[in-house]
């Protein structure tokens, strides 16, 4: 069975609370949506169902599930991808204002909707001759769900462009009057105000999805084609990787809810930290760096310029697991080897002939390097850094919330390190 630590809560949905969670074990970082109430966990049994039958690069991917016990109740618990972008009303609320969410972002949103939909339609196509029992958030669903005649994929273009307003105004398509608003939305002949500020190119593409009747709104393979979705970027698409394991993220996201997770055991995200500040001082020798005391670190890349081809393959496996696949190093220098196996904190390890510290920065990086201290000038993404003596170097590298710890022996006496980049 996983054994994992709770994080922070991400979000709330109407049955079931979403928090970070890691995995103990490997380090990996996931979401676990969890329900306790009997409704609830039959609603999060389904969507379990559902969610492990699919997979797509539009849809979240699905992880495992299991039962956990916390605070005396038991928990079903789904475990997902990790989507660290948040959603546009977190955009929004960044920006202060849902005018500054631009259409730009919008249209990336909607093609990875449409995209996930039209494969939806290909994988759970309705069954036709089943009584329609309305699934939804009422002020999204179409007419005819709420008139109980149809719900299928024409349907989910309704809501998507219901979903499309409220992405461009924050405020849903429809004003909430409770079953006013259903019968205005099912028995009216009226549809959503466009709003104002979608350009002309946008409210035609809503049009296409507001038609009251089911077979006029266009498939999402049209709405592909559409000049609103057509000219998306792939840059547009939010690339960001999901985060892969711990080392990708500050304290604050795993301090606030630790909890039981194996069942019946506790545990801390302080054992960790403290577990990580005796590895590194493991290595901290009077020669050096003791390397044959690297027990549960992982090396991501060996000695620069000497790497045959296949080797560079090798490594770039290794270092995907640690996140480090986008960190370069410059092959000037003369770093002898380079691991990574820390949790971003500061951090000052007394070791028998010297002590190491470092710090933070959110937006940097800073650094000390053995005797002789090292200084270093930082910012996003560029680094230089110069180290005088020999020792142990500890680099946080901090972009945005992500943190990539790492350790370099170096072993001239002198040295000075140009030009390492940070691709992002
Ligand atoms: N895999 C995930 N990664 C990151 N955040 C997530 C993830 N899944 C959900 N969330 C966050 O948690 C919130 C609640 O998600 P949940 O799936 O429970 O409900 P919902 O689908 O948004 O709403 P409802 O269940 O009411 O239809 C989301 O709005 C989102 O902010």
């Amino acid at each position: 069975m996983v054994s994992w630590v709770r994080g922070k809560c991400v979000g709330k949905g109407s049955f079931g609370s979403v928090n970070l969670a890691f995995n103990k074990q490997t380090g990996a970082v996931f979401a676990v949506k969890t329900a306790s109430e009997a409704n609830q966990v039959q609603a999060l049994d389904n969507e379990i169902k559902i969610l492990s039958s699919l997979s797509s690069p539009y849809i979240v991917k699905f992880l495992g599930d299991d039962v956990s016990f916390e605070s005396s109740r038991a928990c079903r618990n789904l475990h997902m991808e990790y989507l660290p972008g948040g959603t546009v009303a977190d955009l929004a609320s960044s920006t202060r204002r849902f005018a500054d969410v631009n259409e730009e972002t919008v249209r990336s949103f909607t093609y990875c909707i449409v995209s996930a939909l039209k494969f939806r339609v290909q994988r759970l196509a309705p069954q036709s001759g089943e009584p329609v029992l309305p699934r939804g958030s009422p002020l999204w669903m179409a007419p005819e769900v709420i008139k109980r005649e149809y719900q299928g994929p024409e349907s989910d273009v309704w809501s998507l462009g219901c979903t499309i307003i409220e992405m461009i105004t924050g405020k849903p398509a429809w004003e909430d009057h409770g079953a006013d608003s259903l019968s205005r939305i099912g028995f009216s002949n009226e549809l959503p105000e466009l709003p104002r500020q979608l350009s002309v190119v946008g409210q035609d593409f809503l049009k296409k999805c507001l038609k009251r009747e089911p077979s006029q709104r266009w498939s999402c393979d049209q709405l592909l084609e559409h000049p609103f979705l057509a000219s998306v970027s792939p840059d547009l698409l939010g690339n960001e990787l999901s985060p892969r394991c711990v080392l990708d993220w500050l304290y604050s996201d795993f301090e606030e809810d630790i909890d039981v997770t194996e069942r019946g055991t506790s545990s801390s995200f302080e054992s960790i930290e403290v577990s990580a500040r005796n590895r590194i001082g493991k290595l901290v020798g009077s020669e050096g760096v003791n390397w044959e005391t690297r027990d549960g670190w992982v090396e991501v890349r060996r000695r620069c310029g000497h790497s045959e081809r296949g080797e560079e393959e090798e490594l770039a496996a290794t270092s995907s697991v640690c996140s480090y696949d986008s960190v370069w190093i410059s092959e000037e220098g003369c770093i002898e080897r380079e691991v990574c196996n820390s949790i971003g904190s500061e951090l000052h390890v007394d070791g028998p002939n010297r002590s190491i510290s470092c710090g933070i920065c959110r937006y940097g990086v800073v650094c000390t390097g053995g005797e002789g201290g090292g200084c270093c000038h930082y910012g996003s993404q560029k680094v230089e850094l110069s180290v005088e003596g020999r020792g142990l170097l500890v680099l946080f590298i901090h972009v945005n919330v992500r943190v990539y710890p790492a350790v370099f022996s170096v072993q001239l006496s002198s040295c000075s390190l140009q030009g390492v980049e940070l691709l992002f």
